[in-house]
């Protein structure tokens, strides 16, 4: 059935063949010459485009001038080994097996922490590539374990990313994150994301970390948990 959306538009034989149908703003519709009723791509007449390039769309995030470097705890785990889950019931920690991203952290020089994971055909958010969102949840991760070098419990307050280059479903992704500097309660992190052991990085985040009691914050949250 043709869709109402596509009604004052030329008729397509892709309204009906999936899984085109389900892809309504693509580039091969509008080749083909199906133009959607309202067409969100379709620029006003006399409208000035943002001139933005690539580094124009960063936010100027910055570690602040007066925070100072992470000192690693002495019993933090030694460069190259397995830092351990910081709650079973984490998504991030989970493995795939058991609905989880299947990350594997490890403990670098310093505050640096490596996480590595191979992108899960269950995380496609466009054909063949992974959903941003669970990217973010990568970074998230791994830069939160970063913390974990510090000894702190920290939850994110702030998260940002830049998608560079899709990330294809069944790639190996080494993750690199560290914590750049802390000020009182607030750890300022970064981390960037390689395919396939690329040179440059396909993505990168940044991050704000705040200090917290986990017997505190999570006191009256914790008996929400089904993992108990
Ligand atoms: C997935 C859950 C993980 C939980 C982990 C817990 C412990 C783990 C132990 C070790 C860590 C190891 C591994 C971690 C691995 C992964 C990490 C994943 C973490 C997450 O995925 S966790 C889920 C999402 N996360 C939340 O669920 C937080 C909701 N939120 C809050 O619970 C509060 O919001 C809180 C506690 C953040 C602050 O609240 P609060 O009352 O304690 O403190 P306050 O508001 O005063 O903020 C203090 C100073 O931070 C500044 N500040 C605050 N927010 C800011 C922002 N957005 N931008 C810029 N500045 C900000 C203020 O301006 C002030 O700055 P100043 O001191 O200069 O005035």
């Amino acid at each position: 059935m043709v869709s109402r959306r596509f009604a004052v538009g030329r008729r397509c034989s892709m309204d009906t063949f999936p899984p085109f149908s389900r892809l309504r703003w693509s580039p091969v519709r509008r080749r083909r010459g199906c133009v959607p009723a309202h067409d969100p791509l379709r620029r006003p007449a006399g409208r000035v485009e943002p001139q933005l390039d690539y580094l124009a769309m960063t936010s100027n995030w910055t570690v602040p001038g007066e925070a100072v470097s992470p000192v690693r705890h002495p019993e933090a785990p030694a460069p190259g080994e397995s830092i351990p889950a910081h709650w079973h019931g984490c998504f991030g920690c989970r493995g795939t097996g058991d609905g989880g991203l299947g990350l594997d952290v490890r403990a670098g020089e310093g505050a640096e922490v490596t996480g590595e994971i191979v992108v899960d055909p269950a995380f496609e958010g466009g054909p063949g590539v992974i959903h941003g969102g669970v990217l973010s949840s990568v970074f998230d991760e791994v830069m939160g374990f970063s913390a974990k070098l510090l000894a702190l419990e920290v939850v994110t307050a702030h998260l940002e990313v830049d998608f560079r280059s899709p990330v294809p479903v069944r790639s190996a992704l080494t993750v690199r994150a560290r914590v750049d500097g802390v000020l009182g309660r607030k750890l300022y992190a970064s981390a960037e994301v390689y395919v396939n052991g690329a040179a440059a990085p396909a993505g990168s985040a940044r991050a704000l970390f705040i200090t917290i009691d986990q017997a505190v914050h999570f006191r009256d949250l914790v008996g929400n948990s089904t993992r108990i």
